[in-house]
């Protein structure tokens, strides 16, 4: 087990532009550390590099204590699983697991110990005398996976392990995992796209944007505080409703916006920090955080018509069209709620105990509510 320090790690391919801008991030020893964000921000290029397949271009990247830059990937401790497995398909399953270890010179009855005890942890005990070409995409998975375990690494790295699998086997995968980092103790860095995996697997999450880390932090941290628009708007499904306002007031009585018709108080948190009055800011606010009545022309509160009625089966969205803004905004009400018809005329009511406030540059305000 090992912790790992990144330090202003940057890196452009030959003649290309730099994709990984300066990143700064410390691992704990032991953490199940997720790297998320969209198609292209960088994450795979970053694990590999922490893996030792891609040359870091400038930064010092530190495994325990040791500077690691200039050491072979098969020096570091490391081991990875990738996406497409990279089985060899002429190997059983057993040959499959162990080839590192006979590499490495260890003895049959020592590499039979390993591969016997990562199949059981894996429950692929059966499958040791198959080929590749004979087992589902999940157990082909499973032996990438046990794979890596034989080697006792001091860090794991998966390459979105789960993406060629179908739905209802990614979430069991996905809950074998954290089986697998609850058993073995060890510092798990997991690259994916997928909000669900982030969320659900991450001891803490690093939300990647164009090259640079948008935001560290514990799951729900980020969920309930991003730091900025972009956070606010990848996290989530349905997303932050992210609805444009106009700072009206920043007095003893507190920081007041307004959106439309509405004005909103959002409490005692004016501060230095605050926007000044007359600044565009954007307010978030989860769908779950904000209540729906039909328009009755009271205070405060967002008006709109309601454009669509999703019945999820244990909730229900309804999109609401207000005027002026590109997005609609959804509510999320619990269940099979009734909600008002398509072309009502609603009011929206954000729980302004939980909503956040970006300013123009889409940085959130520091609310100290
Ligand atoms: N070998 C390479 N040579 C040149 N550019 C590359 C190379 N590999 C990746 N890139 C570029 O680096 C950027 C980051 O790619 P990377 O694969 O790390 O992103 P990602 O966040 O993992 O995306 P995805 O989720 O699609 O895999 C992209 O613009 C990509 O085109």
């Amino acid at each position: 087990m090992a912790s790992l320090s990144l330090k202003q790690i940057r890196k452009t391919y030959d003649g290309g532009a730099e994709v990984i801008k300066g990143v700064d991030l410390e691992v704990r020893d032991g953490e199940f550390m997720v790297f998320v964000g969209p198609s292209g921000c960088g994450k795979s290029t970053l694990l590999r590099m922490i893996a030792g397949l891609e040359e870091i271009s400038d930064g010092e990247l530190f495994i325990g204590d040791e500077c690691v830059n200039d050491v072979s990937p098969s020096d570091r401790g490391v081991a990875m699983v990738f996406q497409s497995y990279a089985l060899y398909p002429h190997m059983t399953v057993a040959e499959n697991m162990g080839f590192a270890l006979k590499l490495a010179g260890r003895s049959r009855a020592d590499v039979a110990a390993a591969v016997g005890r990562a199949a059981e942890i894996l429950q692929i005990g059966a499958l040791l005398d198959r080929k590749p070409k004979a087992l589902s995409g999940g157990q082909r998975q499973r032996v990438a996976i046990g794979r890596a375990i034989v080697r006792q690494p001091r860090v794991f790295l998966f390459d979105e392990p789960l993406s060629n699998l179908d739905a209802s086997l990614r979430v069991q995968m996905r809950t074998e995992l954290a089986r697998l980092h609850r058993e073995l103790g060890t510092t798990m860095i997991y690259v994916t796209h997928d909000q669900v995996e982030a969320m659900t697997l991450g001891q803490r999450i690093a939300v990647f944007n164009a090259g640079r880390i948008a935001q560290v932090g514990e799951p729900m941290a980020l969920y309930d505080r991003p730091a900025n628009l972009f956070v606010a708007g990848f996290l989530g499904s349905p997303k932050m409703n992210l609805v444009p306002v106009t700072v009206s007031a920043n007095d003893a009585d507190g920081l007041r916006v307004r959106a439309g018709a509405g004005e909103f108080a959002l409490g005692a948190r004016a501060s230095r920090d605050a926007p000044a009055v007359g600044a565009s800011a954007t307010l978030g606010f989860r769908p779950d955080q904000v209540t729906l009545a039909a328009a009755d022309g009271s205070a405060p509160a967002l008006e709109g018509q309601v454009d669509l009625v999703e019945r999820l089966g244990d909730a229900t969205l309804v999109h609401v069209q207000c005027a002026g803004q590109a997005a609609p905004v959804i509510v999320r009400l619990p269940g099979h709620a009734d909600p008002l018809a398509a072309g009502s005329r609603v009011a929206l009511r954000p729980d302004l105990s939980r909503s956040r406030l970006f300013d123009s540059a889409g940085d959130a305000f520091q609310q100290s509510a």
